[in-house]
């Protein structure tokens, strides 16, 4: 009904100002986008699941979300994939791996910092009664 409404609005608007932070900064703008297929054409073969901020954000215009954990699950999905698809030793995929970790850290500090637990409790049930 109109409360659960408002919980998911609340949700969408948190979920967007995260993301949107996310893909200001510097360090992550190799995550703000799907990885280019003409560029690295053998990408699919090796990521089942790839993702992006830019795939976040219209994920939360279409109502995929209902809790952050869902959320989460995707959004954990793009350091995942830069420290799978970048696993060698040379200067440029330690620093895209390096960049996966800020990534990692950053959205688990603001998850921390800015979640109200009870909020996602609320999100939780609306799931849950569907
Ligand atoms: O994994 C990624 C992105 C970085 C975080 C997501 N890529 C795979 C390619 C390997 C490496 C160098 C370029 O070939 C560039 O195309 C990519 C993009 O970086």
């Amino acid at each position: 009904e109109q409360q659960e409404e408002d919980v998911l609005r609340e949700l969408r608007l948190f979920l967007r100002n995260v993301t949107e932070r996310l893909s200001l900064d510097r360090r992550f703008k190799a995550f703000t986008k799907p990885v280019d297929i003409e560029e690295v054409p053998d990408y699919m073969l090796v990521i089942r699941k790839p993702m992006d901020f830019s795939t976040l954000l219209t994920n939360i215009d279409e109502q995929k979300y209902v809790t952050v954990g869902e959320f989460m699950s995707d959004a954990e999905l793009i350091w995942q994939n830069a420290l799978e698809y970048n696993p060698d030793s040379d200067p440029m995929d330690r620093h895209i791996r390096h960049r996966a970790c800020a990534l990692k850290d950053t959205v688990r500090a603001i998850i921390r910092d800015e979640l109200d637990e009870d909020f996602e409790r609320v999100c939780e049930e609306v799931k849950e009664s569907r």
